[in-house]
Order: C-alpha cells, then structure tokens, then sequence
C-alpha cells in the first residue's frame, strides 16, 4: 500500500513545448546533450505505459529521465508511482509534478534508470560519485530492469580506467578510521570525502554515513564483483559502490549526438542515431 498520496495531476512541468508535431527543446552542447540523448533514448526503450512503479536514480544526467517521463504525458503519469534514489531525485519527482512513493511501500519497481560514474564492458558501474549509491541499489536490486545511463566519458573496458577518484564506499562514521586501514592493507588509497567549499568536514549520505573513495590496482578492479564482496564484509561498510551483473543495459551518448547502447547478454549498438526532437509515446 502507499503511504505517500499522488499530488492532484495537472501538467506536469516540461521545458519542452510542442510545435508541427516536434518538442521545441532548449539547445544543448557537448556533454550535456550527451546525457539528455542517452536519458530519453533509455525512456523511450524501457518506460512503457504498462509501466506502473518507476525508479529514479541521482546524478546530472537523471533529471532528463524526468524530462522524458514528464513529455510522456499526463494520463500515463497519473497511473504511476516514482520512487526516488535520494534527497535530489524525490525533488525531481516533486517539481515535475509526478505521484511520489517510497521502496518501503514499492518493494518491487518495474525500471529503474540511474546515472552512473563508470561502466565497463560487462555493463558493471562504479556509482556513488554523489553519495547515493546505498538507496540507489537498493532501488537496482528492486527493479525487474535495471538502466544505466551516462555521457561518452563513462563508457570503458575496466572499471577505474577513466574514474580514477576511487570506488565509492558508504561507511558507518564511527567505523571509517578503521575501515581505511583495512582498505589500505588490501591495496587501496582510500580517502575520505569532504563536504566541499559549502561545508566544512566530511561529507555526509541521505542516511547520516560517511563515504570513503578508494582507488584500487587494476588486478582488483578487473574483477569487480570479487571486490566488492571482500569490501562489503569489513565491519562498519554499509554499501560499495560498484554495480555489478545488474543493469540490463547501458546507454551512452556520443559526442556527436549518436548514441552506443550496450546489454547484458554482451551486444553493443555502436552509434545509432537518435532525434531527442521527436514527441515520445503520449497514452
Ligand atoms: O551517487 C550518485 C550516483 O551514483 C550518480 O548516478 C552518478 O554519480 C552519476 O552521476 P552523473 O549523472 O552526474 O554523472
């Protein structure tokens, strides 16, 4: 049962407007059109409207899942339930005006799209890169289908080859001094994240914990999921950032606006072109 009751539907906010048929969408360059192309194509893909429990995850490249979803069309959105990875997405959910839930009323979510730091050629992801991942995979574990979602600079072959910050590590505050030096003892650097200019000291999760970041030597990287279960047991971790043998597939948009989709079962789609101008399914 849902706790939370949908919001009286209008219309949801799009900044697309629609004209002969085609959304007149605010021009984009570069990387941000890059992940606007590989969000709607991922929408567009996987987000049915025999869709009813939809899960968004956190990142600069989610918010154009919502956009997305939003241009989906009210009558199909009035039938749904959002359920979001964190603080950030349930704001996403809020302003566009879509019926929020939690995973606690939503155990099972039929698609989840999230961003993602890294995705290797397996379609495993370093995520965490904002501090999500635990909500996050609580939301992937959940999902019947599981879609990453990122710009060209993600895409790679082994994990760490292009995000070099390290695996992102949620850890109990108390635990972290500890947890670093077993991190260490097992061939990591790990550091401790910091809140940035905006706040002094660490920097704290949706669920009040720390997070370490750790690179790790590519012999350990090379097998991810290994990884992340020794990681996983050390007292005091209370998730790992590293998605593996969960998303069905990975869509990354190029720099010349195509997009490369990748599956589970090992197929890529090299550069395929996708016009981000067309009206999605309207119910
Ligand atoms: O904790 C944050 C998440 O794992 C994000 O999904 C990830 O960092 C990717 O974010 P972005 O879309 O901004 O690259």
């Amino acid at each position: 049962m849902a706790t939370v009751a949908p919001p009286p539907h209008t219309t949801p906010a799009s900044n697309a407007t629609h004209q002969d048929g085609r959304l007149q969408l605010k021009p984009l360059e570069g990387v941000e059109a890059a992940k606007r192309a590989a969000a709607y194509a991922s929408v567009d893909n996987h987000i049915k409207p025999e869709h009813k429990i939809i899960g968004i995850g956190s990142g600069s490249t989610v918010p154009y899942v919502v956009e997305r979803i939003v241009q989906q069309g009210p009558k199909v959105n009035l039938h749904r339930w959002f359920i979001p990875t964190g603080f950030q997405s349930k704001e996403l959910i809020v302003k566009a005006g879509l019926p929020l839930g939690d995973v606690d009323s939503f155990p099972v979510i039929d698609v989840t799209i999230d961003g993602a730091d890294e995705v290797d050629s397996s379609l495993n992801c370093i995520k965490g890169g904002g501090a999500c991942q635990l909500r996050e995979k609580v939301l992937a574990e959940s999902a019947s289908t599981f879609i990453v979602i990122a710009d060209y600079r993600k895409n790679s072959t082994i994990l760490g080859e292009k995000w070099s910050q390290g695996v992102p590590i949620e850890v109990a505050q108390f635990a972290y001094a500890s947890v670093m030096r077993r991190l260490e003892q097992m061939g990591g650097k790990p550091a401790l994240r910091m809140g940035g200019g905006a706040k002094a000291g660490p920097c704290v999760t949706d669920n009040s914990n720390f997070v370490i970041d750790s690179p790790f030597p590519e012999s350990l990287m090379k097998k991810p999921a290994e990884l992340s279960d020794r990681i996983k047991l050390m007292t005091g971790v209370v998730e790992v950032g590293l998605f593996c043998n969960m998303a069905k597939a990975a869509y990354f948009g190029n720099q010349d606006g195509t997009i490369t989709s990748k599956y589970a079962g090992g197929e890529v789609k090299e550069g395929e072109q996708f016009d981000v101008g067309r009206s999605p399914m309207v119910a």
